[in-house]
């Protein structure tokens, strides 16, 4: 019990810390919540002997039993679940397996992939499509399309294959990331209520100028998404000939540039159209898009031309993807609480619960959340805030055609203006302070979540025997322990931060104040 102790005040700390700039008691609950942010600190004792494999880990219980837990779950248009968590003798506890020293701690997740294609317009998204469609992979795709204006044209331009197994569903007049939102809930819902077993995978192609990030959070964010499809990748078309132009667009201040966002959110990037220009601006335009975007593999192609396995089965969003390949059993420890929390959703391992960040709770709801995860391979904490717009999305209808314009004429563009967005890594061996990287950790991302748009991350904590592996999408974060170490692995850490406005000596100076 002492490592979950010092866990908790570890958390605390850095929550407290960051409460007490904000300023104490409910006076002040309004300026913080207007601060769009996400704290997790990792979570994780420090001592994790108490880890062992099982082969299920949790039962949940309905309650409706009311409770005096200090956790406020603050989500408006959603309502909210209450569970006790009760995981007493739940646990099925295997023997430690040989060769376990590689085993993650990441939860198989069955849910269904889905995958969203965005690149400007003209880049060759339903190019791409159509080779997916086309291309023998054995794979049942799911497709949904969205054209952003009167007429459907792309539903029929795409391959009209029809083995049996793809379903073609158009979602029109409107942008993605705007009016149809909703309509791409209903329709993942409608899908996978009708249809599922007869799919294996989702594809999604946006409109040349959807913004991916409300796009991505829709994925976290919607129930009826989350609970039965993840997230596989963002892949990115970028056409070879003018990208150059749409990445120079200078935008009205607050506007997003699109053609920015899409490669700083991709998981793969396609540099396509490459017949149609020489290797010295190709050269060129993959400098630019690195400096953007140093996290993403990045191919050049004609005609989408790509290695399937290139843009489904990315695992893009998934924990183990980058760093811990390999699913492996779930194995953290069942122990003696009966707990109640305000869960949001619970899928597989997974738990998601709702904070909100209030100074006056602080402190009970580290304790909990501390004694959940001892239960969890995994904890996503969203929090959510009073104001329930959406900061990544700034655009209006106007945006549209004013970017259509540009499209139309490529001569008036600024091409001394810098969007800001840049990518940042630190790759660095040693061990890291807890405390310290919890503090540093929860405070970029309580003063930055609005322009960190991703980040990776594989970290060596002192004490911790298990790598800890985690991603984030603003204000989402995941983070789990993996597998251990290797007898003879170096502890290298490994970040990257994408987003705007980054300062690669700040933040690096800041990571390595928090190792030992
Ligand atoms: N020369 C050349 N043309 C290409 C290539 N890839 C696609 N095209 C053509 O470029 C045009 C636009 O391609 P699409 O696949 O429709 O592009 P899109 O991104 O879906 O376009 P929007 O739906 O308008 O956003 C089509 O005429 C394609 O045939 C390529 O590698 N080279």
């Amino acid at each position: 019990m002492a490592s979950s102790i010092s866990i908790t005040a570890d958390i605390a700390s850095t929550f407290l810390s960051l409460s007490s700039r904000a300023g104490a008691g409910a006076a002040h609950r309004t300026r913080l919540s207007q601060v769009r942010a996400t704290v997790l600190p990792f979570l994780l004792s420090p001592n994790n002997k108490t880890f062992q494999p099982h082969s299920h880990s949790l039962r949940v219980s309905f309650s409706s039993l009311s409770f005096n837990s200090s956790i406020i779950a603050a989500k408006p248009k959603r309502g909210l679940r209450r569970f006790t968590t009760a995981a007493t003798a739940t646990t099925t506890t295997t023997p430690q397996s040989e060769g376990s020293d590689l085993s993650s701690k990441i939860p198989a997740d069955h849910r269904i992939p889905a995958t969203i294609i965005t690149g400007f317009l003209g880049s060759g998204k339903t190019t791409l499509l159509n080779h997916i469609l086309t291309a023998e992979h054995g794979k049942r795709i799911a497709v949904i399309e969205n054209e952003y204006g009167e007429v459907d044209i792309d539903g029929s331009l795409v391959a009209a294959k029809t083995t049996g197994a793809e379903d073609i569903v158009m979602l029109n007049n409107g942008c993605l990331c705007c009016t149809v939102r909703g309509d791409l809930v209903r329709m993942i819902a409608e899908l996978v209520n009708k249809k599922k077993g007869k799919f294996d995978h989702i594809v999604i192609e946006t409109t040349g100028l959807a913004n991916p990030a409300p796009i991505i959070q829709t994925f976290y964010a919607e129930d009826q998404v989350f609970n039965d499809v993840k997230l596989d990748g963002v892949v990115t078309l970028v056409d070879a000939k003018h990208a150059g132009f749409h990445l120079d667009e200078v935008k009205p201040k607050g506007i997003v540039n699109e053609a920015v966002e899409q490669i700083a959110y991709a998981d793969r990037i396609i540099v396509n159209k490459t017949d149609l220009v020489g290797e010295p601006e190709i050269a060129t335009l993959v400098q630019r898009i690195r400096n953007i975007n140093r996290m993403a593999n990045l191919k050049r192609t004609e005609y989408g031309k790509v290695d399937l396995d290139y843009v489904l089965g990315i695992g893009g969003f998934d924990l183990e993807s980058s760093y811990a390949p390999g699913l492996l059993e779930a194995s953290v420890p069942l122990v003696n609480y009966d707990i109640e929390i305000p869960i949001l959703d619970i899928y597989s391992n997974y738990l998601i619960l709702m904070l909100d960040l209030g100074p006056w709770n602080v402190n009970a709801s580290l304790t909990k959340i501390e004694m959940v995860q001892r239960k969890m391979t995994m904890i996503m904490i969203m929090i959510m805030h009073d104001h329930d717009h959406d900061h990544h999305h700034h655009h209006h209808h106007d945006e549209h055609d004013h970017a259509h314009e540009h499209h139309d004429g490529h001569n008036s563009h600024d091409h001394s203006h810098d969007p800001g967005v840049s990518s940042v890594s630190i790759v660095c061996e040693g061990n890291l302070d807890l405390e310290k990287a919890n503090m540093w950790l929860g405070t970029l991302l309580l003063e930055r979540s609005e322009d960190i748009y991703r980040m990776k991350g594989l970290l060596s904590v002192q004490g911790m025997n298990e790598r800890f592996v985690f991603q984030g999408v603003h204000d989402i974060f995941q983070g789990s322990p993996d597998r251990l170490w290797g007898q003879d692995e170096p502890r290298t850490n490994k970040i990257v931060f994408i987003g705007k406005n980054l300062d690669a000596q700040e933040l690096e100076k800041g990571f390595k104040a928090c190792l030992l």
